[in-house]
């Protein structure tokens, strides 16, 4: 297995959690002054049926989920409506490395399924695991190229399964850009703006916020976008990106 890739947990179910706590049917009741209306012997029977029925009585509050990625800079873990995202676990500095890394593949749309066969099934499966917008490509394996890919030039886009959990903010509020360096066959990631610790990280995936919609299936809330007068100043969102080549609605939009 890549050690790169830590599988979330299974979540304990609550039997798990609470069965050390609970009392046995076995068990004397506690003293319970709520209950004191009724009969010794209506008391202890429905202490009973608590004992019995947890699930129902008693809901514990579910566990911390895992990261499903960490390094020294950040963590990939779930951010509020936007699947999975990248979150800065200290105060990092403007023109900090934050990530290298290799490509899962690098392929051309043409090629996808060719390309997608010749993984290995661990390869396969964790590739399936990537956010999948269907609003361009219908067939998932195609979907997750577009939704996930950055360009790597000619024509090629590579899928990186880190860097791929990265989500978009418009220029000038996305706090990182990347770089592909095909003779080293890595892809850099550093922050372009001081990080404070907590703060989701983020990438331009386009200069052209309008197409996001139609090519990730979500209309951008960074601050610009969220205020159109900015917008109509030409302050914000409309400028700029990433150092990846921006295909502007073609799906290849990094
Ligand atoms: C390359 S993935 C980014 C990581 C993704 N959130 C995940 O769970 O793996 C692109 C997808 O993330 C989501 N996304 C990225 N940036 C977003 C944003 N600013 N607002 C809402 N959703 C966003 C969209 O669903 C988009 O199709």
């Amino acid at each position: 297995m890549d050690p790169r890739l830590i599988p979330l947990p299974q979540s304990p179910r609550p039997t798990d959690l609470l069965s050390s706590q609970l009392p046995t049917p076995n068990s004397s009741p506690p003293p319970s002054p709520q209950f004191s209306f009724l009969s010794p012997a209506a008391r202890a029977w429905f202490l009973s049926t608590m004992a019995t029925a947890p699930e129902e009585l008693v809901r514990p509050s579910p566990p911390t989920p895992q990261p499903l990625f960490s390094n020294d800079f950040f963590e990939v873990r779930s951010s509020p409506k936007k699947g999975m995202g990248a979150f800065a676990l200290a105060d990092i500095p403007e023109g900090t490395v934050i990530m290298t890394e290799e490509p899962l593949f690098r392929t051309s749309p043409v090629q996808i399924f060719w390309t997608y066969d010749a993984l290995s099934d661990e390869q396969k499966r964790a590739y399936k695991q990537l956010a999948c917008w269907t609003g361009v490509e219908d067939h998932k394996i195609p979907a997750i190229f577009t939704t996930n890919r950055f360009d790597t030039g000619d024509g090629i886009g590579g899928i990186f399964l880190e860097s791929s959990r990265f989500n978009h903010a418009c220029h000038p509020y996305a706090t990182c850009t990347y770089r592909w360096d095909e003779a080293a066959n890595l892809l850099t990631f550093t922050t372009i703006m001081d990080v404070k610790k907590g703060e989701e990280m983020t990438i331009a995936y386009t200069s052209k916020p309008e197409t996001l919609k139609k090519n990730y299936g979500f209309d951008c809330d960074c601050p610009g976008c969220s205020k159109p007068e900015d917008l109509e100043e030409g302050a914000a969102g409309v400028v700029g990106g990433g150092e990846g080549t921006d295909g502007g609605g073609g799906g290849i939009v990094r």
